[in-house]
């Protein structure tokens, strides 16, 4: 696992600073600040409504924040819209899977493939010029994990299993050509042979440059990825460092396992 400590002194690609939300009576996010350089995966972890949804859903725009401040690549995108973040090559996954259930899988890509950022970079992979969109999206398709000469790329999405299921979601992110993708929980649902052939998917896109922030509840897997883990609980964050060094607080071990040991975790 690689420190991630020694980029500090490059700008941040993300910047999240004193982020707070309230539902009503509850407070699901209270001032929680995050730097993201350029190259990093982060997890965010935390037990059950603790906050980390929403902190996505404040960087996305997908809802408004009370307070604070989020910077992309140098801009201030705090609230504004999630079409305009994402334009900007800022994605996310989402808990709940959205594809369009009644296509082919490789048709989810079309919508993204058609948006002004991907029209602007001109296709996926080297900027060159859109080739027809059914083969990038099927390029797209295979670069996740889709085998190309099977039929999976064509079944509608509504029969694919869930492992497919995940990966189309990323894929549809990638369409967009981001800079950064937030995944929440990429690896819940799949099975341990799915599991496994995730994490050396994330860390090819990791390799290839992708920043990565990903909301996990699967601590194993996101260990073998994670640069750096915030923790959060009851909307704070508690720690932030890297996993072998969050896990050693008492104050994470207290929140998040009890006082289970969880060095088996790591
Ligand atoms: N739209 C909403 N309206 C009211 N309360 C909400 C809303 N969204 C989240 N909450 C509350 O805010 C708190 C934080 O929720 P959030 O979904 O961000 O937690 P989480 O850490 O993502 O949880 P999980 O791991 O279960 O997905 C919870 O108490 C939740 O019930």
């Amino acid at each position: 696992m690689s420190a991630g400590r020694a980029q500090d002194t490059r700008e941040p690609m993300l910047k999240a600073e004193n982020l707070s939300k309230r539902f009503g009576g509850i407070l699901a996010l209270s001032q929680v600040s995050l730097e993201v350089f350029p190259g990093e995966i982060i997890g965010i972890i935390g037990p059950n409504g603790s906050g980390k949804t929403t902190f996505v859903n404040a960087l996305t725009g997908f809802i408004k924040s009370d307070t604070g401040k989020v910077t992309f690549k140098g801009q201030d995108i705090t609230n504004l819209e999630p079409h305009k973040i994402a334009d900007l090559g800022l994605t996310r996954t989402f808990q709940v899977m959205r594809p369009y259930y009644t296509l082919p899988a490789f048709k989810n890509l079309i919508v993204p493939l058609f948006s002004p950022r991907a029209r602007r970079t001109g296709g996926w992979r080297g900027g060159g010029k859109m080739g027809s969109r059914d083969t990038v999206a099927v390029d797209i398709l295979e670069e996740i994990g889709f085998e190309r000469d099977s039929y999976v790329p064509y079944k509608v999405a509504s029969s694919l299993p869930t492992g497919y299921l995940k990966r189309l979601e990323l894929a549809r992110c990638l369409a967009l050509r981001p800079d950064l993708i937030i995944c929440d929980e990429v690896f819940s649902g799949l099975s341990m042979s799915e599991m496994a052939s995730m994490v050396p998917l994330i860390e090819k896109l990791q390799m290839e440059g992708m920043t990565l922030l990903m909301v996990e509840h699967r601590l194993r897997e996101l260990f073998r990825l994670a640069n750096r883990v915030m923790v959060l609980n009851f909307g704070c964050k508690i720690a932030e460092g890297s996993a072998e060094e969050v896990m050693e607080q008492s104050e994470v071990k207290e929140a998040y396992f009890g006082s289970e040991e969880v060095y088996e975790y790591v």
